[in-house]
Formats: structure tokens, sequence, C-alpha cells
């Protein structure tokens, strides 16, 4: 059987059948004909109120009240960077309320602020914390009715062979073992789902570069590890059975691989969105080049300086969509 949406992984080295785990050409259709995001589960219609645990809202709440305006939802490993984010925004856009409001106050969990069209939201470290965020989010998003949003992650990185405070846009995202898929047990049964972002948005944001910023800003591959230490091929955690050589013989074989940055969220973010129907970018900056070391040692005001990189990136392509649909 052939699959002919537009969902089709053309580069995806894989075959059909884990195409076909995320897509299903049956229920290919994942938006709405006015954009609105479908949900394709079947179990949820059953729910008399769909509870979003970790957000703190449920789906009884006037929740196109408050998010069916939302057309960015940017997210990113801290709480602090997604207020510096929402307050970056407030600036921008010259919009949102006086005093920035965690709206998921009631969970504990995670951070939530809202200027305008754009929703800043923390994830966490991993895979793990992110995806139930970023699916909260998209039920968030369906049952806000919000048309047509746009999921960016601005995050930080280690680079492959890039300055320090380089950008890394990510064109996929590959597990540590370089296939470009995000990999998931389900029922005992570890599911594999393309995690290929949407190459229109990423090109669009590369462009967001101008000549005189003060750092690259790059379009590569993004390798997602599930662990800071070991799985990034690190020699200073707490344990270590690899050498310097094996370290360097991977990382290389990874950077000729096309990957330009580790962290630890891009192949699930690449896929869930993927899944949802939902466009999505990956935006990180490099903290160190892992070519050439594993501790992060800049200070931290060059940290705080360069996570804002994304957030300038991010920033000026949200402010010219807004510019050309006011
Ligand atoms: O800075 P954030 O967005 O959290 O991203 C990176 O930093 C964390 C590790 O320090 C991981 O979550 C990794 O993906
Ligand atoms: O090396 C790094 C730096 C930031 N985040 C990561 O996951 N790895």
């Amino acid at each position: 059987m052939k699959c002919d949406c537009d969902y089709i992984v053309k580069d995806f080295s894989g075959k059909f059948e884990e195409h076909y785990d995320s897509c299903s050409t049956k229920g290919c259709v994942k938006t709405a004909p006015d954009g609105t995001l479908l949900l394709r589960n079947p179990h949820l219609s059953s729910l008399q109120t769909d509870v979003l645990y970790h957000l703190g809202f449920d789906s009884s709440q006037d929740l196109p009240g408050m998010f069916g305006d939302v057309k960015f939802v940017c997210m990113g490993g801290t709480k602090q960077r997604m207020r510096d984010f929402a307050e970056h925004m407030r600036q921008v856009l010259q919009t949102g309320p006086n005093q920035l409001v965690n709206l998921t106050k009631r969970s504990h969990r995670y951070a939530m602020y809202k200027v305008g069209p754009v929703l800043a939201v923390s994830h966490g470290i991993g895979i793990p914390s992110m995806s139930i965020l970023l699916q909260e989010v998209l039920k968030l998003l369906h049952y806000a009715r919000a048309p047509r949003p746009l999921v960016v992650r601005i995050g930080t990185s280690g680079g492959l062979g890039l300055p320090p405070g380089a950008v890394v846009v990510s064109s996929w995202g590959a597990n540590a073992s370089g296939e470009r898929v995000y990999e998931l047990p389900i029922l005992g049964v570890v599911r594999k789902f393309p995690s290929l972002f949407d190459t229109r948005v990423s090109q669009e944001l590369v462009s967001m570069a101008r000549e005189e910023d003060p750092f690259p800003t790059t379009l590569g591959g993004t390798m997602a590890a599930d662990d800071f230490y070991r799985g990034q091929a690190r020699l200073d955690g707490p344990f270590c059975d690899h050498s310097e050589q094996d370290k360097m013989a991977y990382l290389q074989q990874l950077r000729h691989q096309g990957v330009r940055n580790i962290e630890m969220e891009a192949t699930a973010f690449a896929a869930l969105t993927r899944e949802a129907g939902v466009r999505a970018a990956d935006v990180c900056v490099t903290f160190l080049d892992r070519l050439l070391g594993d501790q992060v040692t800049a200070s931290k005001e060059t940290l705080t300086a360069w996570q804002k990189r994304p957030m300038i990136i991010v920033g000026r392509y949200i402010s010219q969509y807004c510019k050309q649909n006011q």
C-alpha cells in the first residue's frame, strides 16, 4: 500500500510501516477545513470533561475564549527562559498584559505565559517531560479551536563543529543511533515515528538571520539524547567506560551524518507535532563545541545572552507574521 498524503516522509530512510505508524492513510487528514486541530483519538469523545492534568486546565473551561487566538506556541526547558521570552515578545509586539501571569500556576509543574497570539511554555528536561507538556498543549489547542498554530522549541544544545553561541534550526531529529525517528514503546512494542521538521518553516526561520547578527544561524540535523552525560558521549559524568577516541569517533560520525547539535527533545518534538499535523521548528543555541570539550564553562551572563539568540530569530519571525496579518 502506498500513502500519497503530504505527510509522506520522502527522505526518511526507513520503511513504509514506520511511516504508516504515524500516518495511517485513512486518518491522514489532521486539520479541519478551518485549520483547527483534529485529534485522532476516538476515545476522547467518551470523556465528559478532559482534564489536562499537568497544565491545570480542563475542557469544561472557556478554552476558546482563553486560547482561541493562539498562533504560536513557543516552548523551552526552563520556566525563567519562557518568562524572558514572553517579556521579549511583549516588547517586540507591543502587546500583552501589564504583568505576566503564570497561567499554569495551579499545577506547579510547568510555567505558561500568554502575550497576544504567543503562548510561552516551559517543558523541563528531556523527552518524557517535554512530550507530556506537548501532548497536553496539543489537546489545549484542539479544545481552544486555535487555527493553524505553529509550535517552536527555543532551546540550548551542544554544537558539533560550530562556534559556541551559534544558532541551529533543526531540519530533523535523530536518535542516538542516527535514525531519524522517535521511538516509543506502546503496549510493550517499540514503535518508530518519523522525526522531520517542516522544511519551509525551518528555512524561513534561518532567513530571519541578519548579516549584522553577532552569531551564525544554520540549518542542520539535531541529535536528541536520552541523557546529558554518557548518552551524549561525555567523559565527565559519574560513570564512563568509553575512551576519548570512542567519543570522538561517535561525535564525528554524527557530524558526518549531518548532525550539527545535540539536545534532548528534537525527535519526540518533531514526531509528535508531525503526527498532530502541526507545523513545528526547533531553534537552539549551542553552549559549547562538543568536538572540543564536555563542560559548559561560559559564565552565567554569557549563557543568558546566548539563550536570547533563538528568541531573537523566533521573535523576528513572529513579528513579521503579525505585521503581514494585521
Ligand atoms: O535548554 P533546554 O531547552 O532545556 O534544552 C537542552 O538543555 C537540557 C539539558 O541541559 C535539555 O533539555 C536539552 O535539550
Ligand atoms: O551539551 C549540551 C548542552 C545543552 N544541552 C544538551 O543537551 N547538551
